[in-house]
Protein backbone atom coordinates (compact mmCIF):
# COMPACT_ATOMS: atom_id res chain seq x y z
CA UNK A 1 0.00 0.00 0.00
CA UNK A 2 2.70 1.96 0.67
CA UNK A 3 4.35 1.57 -2.53
CA UNK A 4 1.70 1.73 -3.76
CA UNK A 5 0.75 5.60 -2.75
CA UNK A 6 4.65 6.70 -2.98
CA UNK A 7 4.78 5.59 -6.83
CA UNK A 8 1.33 7.55 -7.21
CA UNK A 9 2.74 10.17 -5.98
CA UNK A 10 6.04 9.89 -7.29
CA UNK A 11 5.80 13.01 -9.52
CA UNK A 12 5.54 14.84 -6.95
CA UNK A 13 8.22 13.98 -4.99
CA UNK A 14 10.45 14.55 -7.73
CA UNK A 15 9.16 17.88 -8.16
CA UNK A 16 9.51 18.40 -4.40
CA UNK A 17 13.35 17.26 -4.44
CA UNK A 18 13.83 19.34 -7.81
CA UNK A 19 12.83 22.22 -5.34
CA UNK A 20 14.35 21.33 -2.35
CA UNK A 21 17.19 20.48 -4.56
CA UNK A 22 17.87 24.31 -5.41
CA UNK A 23 18.15 25.12 -1.49
CA UNK A 24 20.06 22.16 -0.56
CA UNK A 25 23.00 24.08 -2.76
CA UNK A 26 22.55 26.93 -0.23
CA UNK A 27 21.85 25.25 2.92
CA UNK A 28 24.13 22.78 2.40
CA UNK A 29 26.35 23.92 5.25
CA UNK A 30 23.44 24.29 7.50
CA UNK A 31 22.20 20.47 7.46
CA UNK A 32 23.34 17.21 8.92
CA UNK A 33 22.98 13.76 7.69
CA UNK A 34 20.64 12.13 10.91
CA UNK A 35 20.46 8.15 11.48
CA UNK A 36 16.78 7.47 11.79
CA UNK A 37 17.62 4.91 14.03
CA UNK A 38 19.37 6.92 16.33
CA UNK A 39 16.04 8.83 16.50
CA UNK A 40 14.36 6.07 16.72
CA UNK A 41 10.76 7.44 15.35
CA UNK A 42 10.81 5.67 12.01
CA UNK A 43 9.37 2.12 11.56
CA UNK A 44 12.10 -0.47 11.21
CA UNK A 45 11.93 -0.78 7.96
CA UNK A 46 13.57 2.57 7.87
CA UNK A 47 16.43 1.87 9.69
CA UNK A 48 19.65 2.11 8.70
CA UNK A 49 18.16 5.11 6.54
CA UNK A 50 19.54 8.90 6.70
CA UNK A 51 18.01 12.31 5.75
CA UNK A 52 19.41 15.79 5.85
CA UNK A 53 17.52 17.44 8.56
CA UNK A 54 17.93 21.56 9.18
CA UNK A 55 20.27 23.08 11.47
CA UNK A 56 20.99 26.16 12.89
CA UNK A 57 24.24 28.46 12.87
CA UNK A 58 25.87 26.62 15.77
CA UNK A 59 24.92 23.29 14.27
CA UNK A 60 22.99 22.05 16.35
CA UNK A 61 19.62 20.39 15.14
CA UNK A 62 16.98 23.05 14.77
CA UNK A 63 14.52 19.99 13.69
CA UNK A 64 15.80 17.57 16.42
CA UNK A 65 15.13 20.24 18.92
CA UNK A 66 11.76 21.47 17.33
CA UNK A 67 10.82 17.96 16.55
CA UNK A 68 11.01 17.50 20.80
CA UNK A 69 8.99 20.79 21.52
CA UNK A 70 6.37 18.95 19.59
CA UNK A 71 4.49 16.02 21.13
CA UNK A 72 5.16 12.60 19.96
CA UNK A 73 1.51 12.70 20.33
CA UNK A 74 0.61 15.62 17.44
CA UNK A 75 3.00 13.37 14.78
CA UNK A 76 1.80 10.27 15.70
CA UNK A 77 -1.76 10.96 15.99
CA UNK A 78 -1.71 12.23 12.58
CA UNK A 79 -3.31 10.33 9.59
CA UNK A 80 -1.97 12.18 7.23
CA UNK A 81 -2.44 11.51 3.54
CA UNK A 82 -0.19 9.85 0.97
CA UNK A 83 -0.24 12.53 -0.87
CA UNK A 84 1.39 14.87 1.49
CA UNK A 85 5.18 14.62 0.97
CA UNK A 86 4.52 17.35 -1.57
CA UNK A 87 3.78 19.94 0.76
CA UNK A 88 5.34 18.74 3.32
CA UNK A 89 8.85 19.05 1.37
CA UNK A 90 7.66 22.39 0.45
CA UNK A 91 7.44 23.52 3.93
CA UNK A 92 10.52 21.99 4.58
CA UNK A 93 12.02 24.12 1.63
CA UNK A 94 10.37 27.26 2.88
CA UNK A 95 12.26 26.70 6.39
CA UNK A 96 9.57 25.12 8.35
CA UNK A 97 9.29 21.94 9.64
CA UNK A 98 7.33 19.43 8.24
CA UNK A 99 7.10 15.20 8.66
CA UNK A 100 5.01 13.00 6.37
CA UNK A 101 2.83 10.05 7.36
CA UNK A 102 6.24 7.65 7.12
CA UNK A 103 6.41 9.11 10.18
CA UNK A 104 3.62 7.73 12.05
CA UNK A 105 4.12 5.08 14.65
CA UNK A 106 3.18 1.81 13.19
CA UNK A 107 2.83 -1.64 14.47
CA UNK A 108 4.46 -4.71 13.16
CA UNK A 109 1.96 -4.29 10.34
CA UNK A 110 2.24 -1.42 9.42
CA UNK A 111 -0.78 0.16 11.58
CA UNK A 112 -1.06 2.90 13.80
CA UNK A 113 -3.34 2.31 16.49
CA UNK A 114 -1.37 3.24 19.38
CA UNK A 115 -0.20 6.45 18.01
CA UNK A 116 -3.47 7.13 16.67
CA UNK A 117 -5.03 6.74 20.32
CA UNK A 118 -2.33 8.84 21.52
CA UNK A 119 -2.41 11.26 18.90
CA UNK A 120 -6.23 11.61 19.57
CA UNK A 121 -5.82 12.41 22.90
CA UNK A 122 -3.35 14.68 23.14
CA UNK A 123 -2.91 15.90 19.41
CA UNK A 124 -6.97 16.79 19.79
CA UNK A 125 -6.21 19.04 22.49
CA UNK A 126 -4.18 21.61 20.39
CA UNK A 127 -6.15 20.71 17.46
CA UNK A 128 -8.98 22.23 19.79
CA UNK A 129 -7.19 25.37 21.17
CA UNK A 130 -6.22 26.09 17.75
CA UNK A 131 -9.28 25.28 15.43
CA UNK A 132 -11.89 23.84 17.67
CA UNK A 133 -11.53 20.75 16.04
CA UNK A 134 -13.01 17.85 18.26
CA UNK A 135 -10.20 15.20 18.98
CA UNK A 136 -13.57 12.39 18.49
CA UNK A 137 -13.78 13.87 15.37
CA UNK A 138 -10.07 13.44 14.41
CA UNK A 139 -10.43 9.94 12.78
CA UNK A 140 -13.02 10.80 10.39
CA UNK A 141 -10.74 13.17 8.33
CA UNK A 142 -7.70 13.05 6.42
CA UNK A 143 -5.09 15.86 7.69
CA UNK A 144 -2.44 17.38 6.37
CA UNK A 145 0.21 18.93 9.09
CA UNK A 146 1.87 21.75 8.72
CA UNK A 147 3.99 23.18 10.92
CA UNK A 148 5.03 26.75 9.77
CA UNK A 149 7.51 28.61 11.97
CA UNK A 150 7.15 31.80 10.45
CA UNK A 151 4.18 33.00 13.02
CA UNK A 152 5.57 30.27 15.08
CA UNK A 153 1.86 28.28 15.65
CA UNK A 154 0.92 25.16 13.74
CA UNK A 155 -1.99 24.94 11.46
CA UNK A 156 -3.88 22.17 10.60
CA UNK A 157 -5.10 22.16 6.78
CA UNK A 158 -7.82 19.63 5.98
CA UNK A 159 -7.62 17.86 2.94
CA UNK A 160 -10.61 18.82 1.06
CA UNK A 161 -10.90 15.60 -1.07
CA UNK A 162 -8.12 13.84 -2.17
CA UNK A 163 -8.45 12.53 -5.55
CA UNK A 164 -10.25 9.37 -5.74
CA UNK A 165 -11.30 10.12 -2.43
CA UNK A 166 -14.84 9.49 -1.96
CA UNK A 167 -15.38 10.77 1.44
CA UNK A 168 -17.51 13.53 1.77
CA UNK A 169 -15.30 16.64 3.14
CA UNK A 170 -15.53 18.66 6.01
CA UNK A 171 -17.13 21.73 4.46
CA UNK A 172 -19.17 19.67 2.14
CA UNK A 173 -20.81 17.92 5.70
CA UNK A 174 -21.21 21.62 6.71
CA UNK A 175 -18.98 21.66 9.18
CA UNK A 176 -16.99 24.90 9.21
CA UNK A 177 -15.63 24.48 12.82
CA UNK A 178 -12.18 22.70 11.27
CA UNK A 179 -11.64 26.00 8.73
CA UNK A 180 -8.83 28.22 10.46
CA UNK A 181 -8.94 31.71 11.33
CA UNK A 182 -8.45 33.57 8.52
CA UNK A 183 -10.35 31.15 6.56
CA UNK A 184 -7.57 31.14 3.93
CA UNK A 185 -7.44 27.39 3.59
CA UNK A 186 -8.81 25.52 1.34
CA UNK A 187 -12.38 25.21 2.99
CA UNK A 188 -12.33 29.08 3.01
CA UNK A 189 -12.17 29.63 -0.56
CA UNK A 190 -14.41 26.82 -1.31
CA UNK A 191 -17.22 28.10 0.88
CA UNK A 192 -16.60 31.71 -0.40
CA UNK A 193 -16.97 30.20 -3.51
CA UNK A 194 -19.96 28.24 -3.01
CA UNK A 195 -21.35 30.94 -1.45
CA UNK A 196 -21.38 33.01 -4.52
CA UNK A 197 -22.52 29.68 -6.34
CA UNK A 198 -25.49 29.12 -4.28
CA UNK A 199 -25.75 33.14 -4.58
CA UNK A 200 -26.04 33.05 -8.48
CA UNK A 201 -28.13 29.64 -8.33
CA UNK A 202 -30.48 31.64 -6.17
CA UNK A 203 -30.82 34.91 -8.39
CA UNK A 204 -31.72 32.38 -11.69
CA UNK A 205 -33.97 30.19 -9.70
CA UNK A 206 -35.28 33.30 -7.91
CA UNK A 207 -36.18 34.58 -11.42
CA UNK A 208 -37.01 31.15 -12.95
CA UNK A 209 -39.46 30.82 -10.14
CA UNK A 210 -40.71 34.41 -10.73
CA UNK A 211 -41.49 33.58 -14.15
CA UNK A 212 -43.09 30.30 -13.20
CA UNK A 213 -45.18 31.74 -10.73
CA UNK A 214 -46.23 34.23 -12.93
CA UNK A 215 -47.11 31.34 -15.72
CA UNK A 216 -49.09 29.36 -12.43
CA UNK A 217 -51.32 32.08 -11.57
CA UNK A 218 -52.30 33.16 -15.38
CA UNK A 219 -52.96 29.02 -15.77
CA UNK A 220 -55.08 29.70 -12.02
CA UNK A 221 -56.68 32.26 -13.52
CA UNK A 222 -57.88 31.07 -16.97
CA UNK A 223 -58.72 28.20 -15.73
CA UNK A 224 -60.85 29.78 -13.61
CA UNK A 225 -62.72 31.72 -16.17
CA UNK A 226 -63.35 28.23 -17.47
CA UNK A 227 -64.87 26.63 -14.32
CA UNK A 228 -67.06 29.88 -14.10
CA UNK A 229 -68.07 29.18 -18.35
CA UNK A 230 -68.80 25.81 -17.47
CA UNK A 231 -70.98 26.49 -14.23
CA UNK A 232 -72.78 29.31 -16.68
CA UNK A 233 -73.53 26.04 -19.14
CA UNK A 234 -76.78 24.16 -18.46
CA UNK A 235 -75.99 20.74 -17.91
CA UNK A 236 -75.60 17.85 -19.56
CA UNK A 237 -78.55 15.17 -19.22
CA UNK A 238 -76.88 11.89 -19.35
CA UNK A 239 -78.88 8.82 -21.47
CA UNK A 240 -78.13 5.84 -20.59
CA UNK A 241 -79.12 3.39 -23.53
CA UNK A 242 -79.05 -0.44 -22.22
CA UNK A 243 -79.17 -2.89 -25.26
CA UNK A 244 -78.89 -6.19 -23.15
CA UNK A 245 -81.65 -7.79 -25.71
CA UNK A 246 -80.61 -6.67 -29.46
CA UNK A 247 -84.47 -7.21 -30.17
CA UNK A 248 -85.74 -5.45 -27.14
CA UNK A 249 -86.68 -1.79 -27.95
CA UNK A 250 -88.49 -0.94 -24.90
CA UNK A 251 -85.10 1.05 -23.52
CA UNK A 252 -83.81 2.60 -26.97
CA UNK A 253 -84.04 6.22 -27.38
CA UNK A 254 -85.61 7.21 -30.20
CA UNK A 255 -84.80 10.18 -32.23
CA UNK A 256 -87.64 12.25 -32.69
CA UNK A 257 -86.43 14.12 -35.98
CA UNK A 258 -88.45 13.05 -38.99
CA UNK A 259 -86.31 10.53 -40.95
CA UNK A 260 -84.46 11.93 -44.12
CA UNK A 261 -84.81 9.94 -47.37
CA UNK A 262 -81.48 9.93 -49.34
CA UNK A 263 -82.39 9.49 -53.41
CA UNK A 264 -79.06 9.40 -54.40
CA UNK A 265 -78.46 6.22 -52.47
CA UNK A 266 -80.98 3.51 -53.23
CA UNK A 267 -81.21 0.79 -51.03
CA UNK A 268 -80.85 -2.20 -52.49
CA UNK A 269 -82.10 -6.07 -51.25
CA UNK A 270 -79.29 -7.85 -51.16
CA UNK A 271 -80.51 -11.52 -51.91
CA UNK A 272 -78.43 -13.11 -50.05
CA UNK A 273 -79.40 -11.46 -47.31
CA UNK A 274 -83.23 -12.22 -47.91
CA UNK A 275 -82.76 -15.89 -48.17
CA UNK A 276 -80.59 -16.03 -44.91
CA UNK A 277 -83.18 -14.22 -42.63
CA UNK A 278 -85.64 -16.60 -44.33
CA UNK A 279 -83.51 -19.16 -43.13
CA UNK A 280 -82.86 -17.40 -39.79
CA UNK A 281 -86.69 -17.64 -39.87
CA UNK A 282 -87.17 -20.88 -40.16
CA UNK A 283 -84.27 -21.47 -37.94
CA UNK A 284 -86.65 -19.86 -35.40
CA UNK A 285 -89.45 -21.52 -36.58
CA UNK A 286 -87.84 -24.83 -35.99
CA UNK A 287 -87.08 -24.02 -31.94
CA UNK A 288 -90.43 -22.37 -31.84
CA UNK A 289 -92.04 -25.97 -32.00
CA UNK A 290 -93.97 -26.97 -29.39
CA UNK A 291 -93.18 -30.49 -27.95
CA UNK A 292 -95.32 -32.96 -27.08
CA UNK A 293 -94.48 -34.76 -23.25
CA UNK A 294 -95.26 -38.52 -25.69
CA UNK A 295 -92.30 -37.46 -27.91
CA UNK A 296 -89.97 -36.39 -25.09
CA UNK A 297 -90.38 -39.40 -22.77
CA UNK A 298 -89.77 -41.65 -25.94
CA UNK A 299 -86.77 -39.69 -27.21
CA UNK A 300 -85.09 -39.98 -23.38
CA UNK A 301 -86.07 -43.29 -23.27
CA UNK A 302 -84.75 -44.79 -26.38
CA UNK A 303 -82.01 -42.41 -25.47
CA UNK A 304 -82.09 -40.94 -28.85
CA UNK A 305 -79.70 -37.89 -29.19
CA UNK A 306 -76.72 -36.68 -28.69
CA UNK A 307 -75.73 -38.31 -25.29
CA UNK A 308 -72.85 -39.04 -23.63
CA UNK A 309 -71.30 -42.19 -22.62
CA UNK A 310 -72.00 -42.22 -19.09
CA UNK A 311 -76.10 -42.15 -19.89
CA UNK A 312 -75.55 -45.46 -22.01
CA UNK A 313 -73.42 -46.77 -18.82
CA UNK A 314 -75.78 -46.15 -16.63
CA UNK A 315 -78.58 -47.55 -18.55
CA UNK A 316 -76.61 -50.71 -18.59
CA UNK A 317 -75.97 -50.70 -21.95
CA UNK A 318 -71.70 -51.90 -22.49
CA UNK A 319 -70.41 -49.35 -24.49
CA UNK A 320 -67.09 -51.18 -25.28
CA UNK A 321 -69.14 -52.81 -27.56
CA UNK A 322 -68.18 -52.21 -31.23
CA UNK A 323 -71.07 -52.51 -32.60
CA UNK A 324 -74.33 -50.93 -32.07
CA UNK A 325 -75.95 -51.65 -28.55
CA UNK A 326 -79.31 -52.07 -30.04
CA UNK A 327 -81.20 -51.25 -26.67
CA UNK A 328 -80.96 -54.44 -25.03
CA UNK A 329 -79.12 -53.94 -21.69
CA UNK A 330 -78.00 -56.24 -19.37
CA UNK A 331 -78.58 -58.89 -21.65
CA UNK A 332 -76.22 -62.01 -21.25
CA UNK A 333 -76.76 -63.08 -24.69
CA UNK A 334 -75.33 -63.21 -27.76
CA UNK A 335 -75.26 -60.48 -30.12
CA UNK A 336 -77.26 -62.28 -32.63
CA UNK A 337 -79.47 -63.30 -30.04
CA UNK A 338 -80.82 -60.43 -28.45
CA UNK A 339 -82.69 -59.25 -31.82
CA UNK A 340 -85.95 -59.89 -30.26
CA UNK A 341 -87.98 -60.00 -33.52
CA UNK A 342 -86.79 -63.71 -34.91
CA UNK A 343 -86.81 -62.53 -38.32
CA UNK A 344 -84.37 -60.40 -38.16
CA UNK A 345 -82.28 -63.18 -36.53
CA UNK A 346 -82.18 -64.62 -39.85
CA UNK A 347 -79.02 -64.10 -42.40
CA UNK A 348 -78.84 -61.22 -44.79
CA UNK A 349 -78.26 -62.22 -48.16
CA UNK A 350 -77.94 -59.85 -51.36
CA UNK A 351 -79.23 -61.69 -54.28
CA UNK A 352 -80.50 -59.08 -56.96
CA UNK A 353 -79.14 -55.96 -58.53
CA UNK A 354 -80.92 -53.88 -60.61
CA UNK A 355 -80.23 -50.81 -62.89
CA UNK A 356 -83.18 -50.62 -64.78
CA UNK A 357 -86.71 -51.72 -63.76
CA UNK A 358 -86.59 -54.66 -66.55
CA UNK A 359 -83.84 -56.34 -64.48
CA UNK A 360 -85.77 -56.76 -61.17
CA UNK A 361 -86.16 -59.54 -59.65
CA UNK A 362 -89.47 -61.46 -59.22
CA UNK A 363 -91.55 -60.38 -55.84
CA UNK A 364 -91.62 -63.91 -54.50
CA UNK A 365 -91.35 -62.13 -50.72
CA UNK A 366 -92.76 -59.27 -49.37
CA UNK A 367 -90.22 -56.39 -49.91
CA UNK A 368 -89.59 -53.15 -47.19
CA UNK A 369 -87.72 -50.54 -49.60
CA UNK A 370 -85.12 -47.95 -47.99
CA UNK A 371 -85.19 -44.75 -49.76
CA UNK A 372 -83.52 -41.30 -49.09
CA UNK A 373 -81.39 -38.95 -50.46
CA UNK A 374 -77.26 -40.02 -51.20
CA UNK A 375 -75.64 -40.61 -47.48
CA UNK A 376 -78.35 -40.40 -45.37
CA UNK A 377 -77.83 -43.88 -44.08
CA UNK A 378 -79.67 -46.40 -46.22
CA UNK A 379 -77.06 -49.00 -46.22
CA UNK A 380 -76.16 -48.59 -42.55
CA UNK A 381 -79.84 -49.27 -41.67
CA UNK A 382 -79.84 -52.13 -43.06
CA UNK A 383 -76.79 -53.80 -41.40
CA UNK A 384 -77.68 -52.17 -38.35
CA UNK A 385 -81.42 -53.83 -38.00
CA UNK A 386 -79.88 -57.16 -39.23
CA UNK A 387 -76.47 -56.92 -36.93
CA UNK A 388 -74.57 -58.11 -40.30
CA UNK A 389 -71.90 -55.23 -40.93
CA UNK A 390 -70.79 -55.41 -44.53
CA UNK A 391 -73.13 -57.34 -45.88
CA UNK A 392 -74.90 -53.81 -47.66
CA UNK A 393 -71.76 -51.67 -48.37
CA UNK A 394 -71.23 -47.71 -47.07
CA UNK A 395 -69.33 -45.12 -47.57
CA UNK A 396 -68.83 -41.55 -46.30
CA UNK A 397 -68.99 -40.33 -50.18
CA UNK A 398 -72.90 -40.10 -50.92
CA UNK A 399 -73.50 -41.63 -54.12
CA UNK A 400 -71.84 -45.43 -53.29
CA UNK A 401 -75.01 -47.16 -53.71
CA UNK A 402 -76.05 -46.68 -57.56
CA UNK A 403 -78.19 -49.58 -58.37
CA UNK A 404 -81.14 -51.40 -56.84
CA UNK A 405 -79.88 -54.13 -54.34
CA UNK A 406 -82.37 -56.92 -53.12
CA UNK A 407 -81.40 -59.00 -49.98
CA UNK A 408 -82.98 -61.71 -48.96
CA UNK A 409 -83.88 -62.27 -44.94
CA UNK A 410 -84.68 -66.15 -44.44
CA UNK A 411 -87.31 -66.98 -46.30
CA UNK A 412 -89.63 -64.61 -44.81
CA UNK A 413 -88.45 -61.08 -46.32
CA UNK A 414 -86.82 -58.91 -48.67
CA UNK A 415 -84.84 -55.22 -47.96
CA UNK A 416 -84.01 -53.72 -51.11
CA UNK A 417 -81.35 -51.20 -51.15
CA UNK A 418 -81.83 -48.03 -53.33
CA UNK A 419 -79.65 -45.45 -54.99
CA UNK A 420 -80.16 -42.12 -53.06
CA UNK A 421 -81.48 -38.81 -54.96
CA UNK A 422 -80.29 -35.39 -54.55
CA UNK A 423 -76.64 -34.72 -54.49
CA UNK A 424 -73.90 -37.33 -55.09
CA UNK A 425 -70.47 -37.63 -56.50
CA UNK A 426 -71.91 -38.91 -60.31
CA UNK A 427 -72.93 -37.23 -63.67
CA UNK A 428 -76.34 -35.64 -63.51
CA UNK A 429 -77.69 -37.90 -66.72
CA UNK A 430 -76.59 -41.12 -63.81
CA UNK A 431 -78.16 -39.21 -61.00
CA UNK A 432 -81.11 -38.34 -62.98
CA UNK A 433 -81.74 -42.21 -64.09
CA UNK A 434 -81.47 -43.54 -60.06
CA UNK A 435 -83.80 -40.90 -59.65
CA UNK A 436 -86.51 -42.36 -62.23
CA UNK A 437 -85.52 -45.96 -61.69
CA UNK A 438 -86.62 -45.58 -57.93
CA UNK A 439 -89.75 -43.32 -58.87
CA UNK A 440 -90.47 -46.13 -60.86
CA UNK A 441 -89.80 -48.79 -58.42
CA UNK A 442 -91.75 -47.25 -55.51
CA UNK A 443 -94.50 -46.41 -58.14
CA UNK A 444 -94.99 -49.95 -59.42
CA UNK A 445 -93.42 -52.83 -57.33
CA UNK A 446 -95.64 -55.33 -56.48
CA UNK A 447 -94.88 -56.78 -53.66
CA UNK A 448 -93.56 -53.44 -52.17
CA UNK A 449 -95.22 -53.49 -48.50
CA UNK A 450 -93.62 -50.28 -47.07
CA UNK A 451 -91.33 -47.89 -48.37
CA UNK A 452 -89.07 -46.62 -45.19
CA UNK A 453 -88.24 -42.98 -46.05
CA UNK A 454 -85.11 -42.02 -44.59
CA UNK A 455 -84.87 -37.97 -43.50
CA UNK A 456 -81.32 -37.05 -42.03
CA UNK A 457 -82.55 -35.68 -38.69
CA UNK A 458 -80.19 -32.91 -38.86
CA UNK A 459 -81.24 -31.11 -42.34
CA UNK A 460 -85.02 -32.16 -42.35
CA UNK A 461 -87.56 -33.09 -45.59
CA UNK A 462 -86.21 -31.51 -48.82
CA UNK A 463 -88.18 -30.81 -51.64
CA UNK A 464 -86.93 -33.98 -53.23
CA UNK A 465 -88.25 -36.27 -50.65
CA UNK A 466 -91.44 -33.95 -51.04
CA UNK A 467 -91.29 -35.07 -54.67
CA UNK A 468 -91.13 -38.76 -53.75
CA UNK A 469 -93.85 -38.44 -51.02
CA UNK A 470 -95.93 -36.99 -53.30
CA UNK A 471 -95.21 -39.82 -55.82
CA UNK A 472 -96.53 -42.62 -53.44
CA UNK A 473 -99.01 -40.71 -52.43
CA UNK A 474 -100.40 -41.23 -56.07
CA UNK A 475 -99.18 -44.46 -56.49
CA UNK A 476 -100.81 -45.05 -52.98
CA UNK A 477 -97.59 -46.76 -51.50
CA UNK A 478 -97.64 -47.22 -48.12
CA UNK A 479 -94.14 -44.82 -46.47
CA UNK A 480 -92.81 -44.51 -43.14
CA UNK A 481 -90.72 -41.66 -42.40
CA UNK A 482 -87.69 -42.88 -40.11
CA UNK A 483 -85.61 -40.33 -38.80
CA UNK A 484 -81.63 -41.30 -39.38
CA UNK A 485 -78.17 -40.26 -37.76
CA UNK A 486 -80.15 -39.03 -33.94
CA UNK A 487 -77.12 -39.29 -32.29
CA UNK A 488 -75.56 -36.04 -33.82
CA UNK A 489 -78.33 -34.11 -32.94
CA UNK A 490 -79.61 -32.86 -29.96
CA UNK A 491 -82.18 -34.79 -28.02
CA UNK A 492 -84.58 -31.97 -28.10
CA UNK A 493 -84.01 -31.13 -31.69
CA UNK A 494 -84.37 -34.75 -33.30
CA UNK A 495 -87.93 -34.40 -31.05
CA UNK A 496 -88.51 -31.11 -32.54
CA UNK A 497 -87.96 -32.53 -36.25
CA UNK A 498 -90.11 -35.32 -35.63
CA UNK A 499 -92.51 -33.26 -34.34
CA UNK A 500 -92.15 -30.97 -37.57
CA UNK A 501 -91.96 -33.68 -39.63
CA UNK A 502 -95.27 -35.74 -38.34
CA UNK A 503 -97.50 -31.87 -38.92
CA UNK A 504 -95.93 -31.54 -42.64
CA UNK A 505 -97.73 -35.14 -43.34
CA UNK A 506 -100.50 -34.56 -41.43
CA UNK A 507 -103.03 -34.63 -44.82
CA UNK A 508 -100.91 -37.86 -46.31
CA UNK A 509 -102.96 -40.90 -46.21
CA UNK A 510 -99.88 -43.12 -46.96
CA UNK A 511 -97.90 -41.62 -44.46
CA UNK A 512 -98.14 -44.45 -41.94
CA UNK A 513 -97.44 -43.75 -37.87
CA UNK A 514 -95.42 -43.62 -36.09
CA UNK A 515 -92.43 -41.41 -37.28
CA UNK A 516 -89.37 -43.69 -36.45
CA UNK A 517 -86.30 -42.29 -35.11
CA UNK A 518 -82.60 -44.56 -34.92
CA UNK A 519 -79.03 -44.51 -34.82
CA UNK A 520 -77.19 -46.77 -36.94
CA UNK A 521 -74.03 -45.99 -34.88
CA UNK A 522 -75.51 -46.33 -31.63
CA UNK A 523 -78.40 -48.87 -32.31
CA UNK A 524 -80.70 -46.41 -30.71
CA UNK A 525 -83.99 -47.14 -32.03
CA UNK A 526 -83.24 -50.02 -34.22
CA UNK A 527 -84.92 -52.39 -31.48
CA UNK A 528 -88.52 -50.37 -32.34
CA UNK A 529 -87.92 -49.88 -36.22
CA UNK A 530 -87.10 -54.02 -36.05
CA UNK A 531 -90.60 -54.65 -34.04
CA UNK A 532 -92.69 -52.15 -36.44
CA UNK A 533 -90.98 -54.26 -39.93
CA UNK A 534 -91.18 -57.56 -38.01
CA UNK A 535 -94.97 -57.31 -38.14
CA UNK A 536 -95.13 -56.43 -42.25
CA UNK A 537 -93.46 -60.38 -42.38
CA UNK A 538 -96.81 -61.31 -39.76
CA UNK A 539 -98.80 -59.97 -41.75
CA UNK A 540 -98.12 -60.16 -44.98
CA UNK A 541 -100.07 -61.62 -47.59
CA UNK A 542 -99.39 -63.54 -50.92
N1 LIG B 1 -73.21 -40.79 -36.93
C1 LIG B 1 -73.89 -41.58 -37.72
N2 LIG B 1 -73.40 -41.83 -38.94
C2 LIG B 1 -74.11 -42.65 -39.74
C3 LIG B 1 -75.33 -43.21 -39.32
N3 LIG B 1 -75.80 -43.96 -40.33
C4 LIG B 1 -74.90 -43.89 -41.32
N4 LIG B 1 -73.89 -43.09 -40.99
C5 LIG B 1 -72.76 -42.76 -41.83
O1 LIG B 1 -73.21 -42.08 -42.97
C6 LIG B 1 -72.42 -42.42 -44.09
C7 LIG B 1 -73.28 -42.86 -45.22
O2 LIG B 1 -73.89 -44.06 -44.88
P1 LIG B 1 -74.52 -44.97 -46.01
O3 LIG B 1 -75.21 -46.08 -45.29
O4 LIG B 1 -73.50 -45.34 -46.98
O5 LIG B 1 -75.54 -44.00 -46.69
P2 LIG B 1 -76.43 -44.31 -47.95
O6 LIG B 1 -77.72 -43.66 -47.74
O7 LIG B 1 -76.44 -45.74 -48.20
O8 LIG B 1 -75.62 -43.56 -49.08
P3 LIG B 1 -75.70 -43.84 -50.62
O9 LIG B 1 -75.48 -45.27 -50.78
O10 LIG B 1 -74.62 -43.05 -51.18
O11 LIG B 1 -77.01 -43.39 -51.09
C8 LIG B 1 -71.48 -43.51 -43.62
O12 LIG B 1 -70.23 -42.93 -43.40
C9 LIG B 1 -72.04 -43.98 -42.31
O13 LIG B 1 -71.05 -44.37 -41.40
C10 LIG B 1 -75.80 -42.89 -38.01
O14 LIG B 1 -76.87 -43.32 -37.57
N5 LIG B 1 -75.04 -42.07 -37.26
MG1 LIG C 1 -76.04 -46.93 -49.74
Amino acid sequence: MHQETSSKYSHLKKRAKFASGKSDNSSRENTKTLDFKEKGFRGDDRRGQSRRVKTDSVGSNVEDERYKRRSDSERNGSMKSKNDDYRSKRVERDGGFSFDDKSRNTDSRGRGLKSNYRGRKEGGVERNETNGFAGRDFDRKKRVYTNKFTNGETKFHDIVKAPGNKRESQEERGDTRKNDEHGENRNGFLRKNRGAKYETSKQTSFTEDHEYGKKKLQNKKNMADDSMAMFDRPKRKRRLIRIEYPNDTANKRFDNTPPTIDNTTEQKEDPEDTEENAEMSKNAQFRAIQLSPSIITFVNENLLGRRRELEFKKAGYNIELPSPLDNIPFSTNTERERIEESVFRNKLAFFAAAKVSSSFPSPDLPEIAFAGRSNVGKSSLLNSLTRQWGVARTSDKPGLTQTINFFNLGSKLCLVDLPGYGFAYAKEEVKESWEELVKEYVTTREGLKRVCLLIDTKWGMKARDHELVELMERSKTKYQIVLTKTDLAFPVDVARRATQIEESLKTKKSALQPLMMVSSKTGAGIRSLRTVLSNISRFARF
